[in-house]
């Protein structure tokens, strides 16, 4: 562990806490539990089913395990970070690579943060923004393919309920009505640096599509372009729901 000190205590060597990497100490203020097993992050990519062309929002992308492999998988990525150091940290990591061209991180707090175009998400979030976090991502538009969060696993339960659940709650119901939300993969606290208290998971979200409202003016317009044409059935089954 880079800049870990290790010290004896009761006879055994055992070895301190301290959670760095690349001489930065995590904030655990700012959710900063970074993602040490490589496996997952593949694992993630590859079930967020991220294509070539895909612009990706990465939200607190932090020292960049996950943005590594979301620049090996997509086009560009927006990455928007609140930490300048990890901003820095990030800079220092992809500067003169093949990869540094598609990366663009701006420096703020999403939840302040206007937010660009994209066509997925994929993070691993500070779990103290999860609610207000998810219904901005909702609220965007144009809509995105999908969002492909890590979140604490009693929030990610909530997000999934259906009727009868334990966890079926409103936060259920407000997130069902603008999405569709599947389990994608359990977590453990071991897979991050430092371990947070609690489990994780991963869930993919999917915006529905907005229901097309037809005013009454448009239904009369459309229903004199139906009567101008010779197809007389298409017509009077317009004429009728109108
Ligand atoms: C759980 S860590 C994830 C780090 C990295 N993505 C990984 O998986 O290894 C959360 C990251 O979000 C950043 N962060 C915390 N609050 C934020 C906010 N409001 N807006 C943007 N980034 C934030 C933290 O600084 C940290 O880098």
């Amino acid at each position: 562990m880079a800049g870990g000190k290790v010290k004896k205590e009761k006879g055994k060597l055992q070895q301190q806490h301290v959670p760095y990497q690349g001489g930065i100490s995590f904030q655990k203020s700012k959710g900063q539990h970074i993602l040490k097993n490589p496996l997952l992050v593949d694992s993630i990519v590859q079930k967020a089913g991220v294509k070539t062309t895909d612009v990706i929002l990465e939200i607190g992308p932090g020292t960049g395990n996950l943005t590594k492999k979301l620049l090996e998988a997509g086009k560009k990525i927006i990455a928007v970070e609140i930490d300048p150091r990890m901003v820095l940290e990030l800079q220092r990591r992809f500067q003169g690579t093949p990869h540094s061209n598609r990366l663009t991180v701006i420096q703020g707090d999403v939840l302040k943060t206007e937010l660009p175009y994209f066509d997925i998400c994929v993070t691993n979030i500070p779990y103290q923004i999860s609610s207000p976090l998810t219904f901005k991502l909702l609220n965007h538009q144009p809509a995105f393919r999908a969002a492909i969060i890590m979140f604490q696993r009693e929030f990610a339960m909530r997000l999934v309920a259906q009727p009868g659940d334990k966890f079926y709650c409103r936060l259920t119901v407000n997130t069902q009505l603008h999405a569709r939300v599947f389990h994608l993969l359990k977590v453990g606290r071991n897979n991050f640096r430092p371990p947070p208290k609690v489990d994780s998971s991963v869930v993919r979200i999917e915006p529905r599509k907005p229901r097309i409202e037809v005013k009454q003016k448009e239904w009369d317009g459309f229903l004199r372009i139906c009567f101008n044409r010779k197809n007389k059935t298409l017509g009077s089954i317009f004429r009728r729901r109108v």
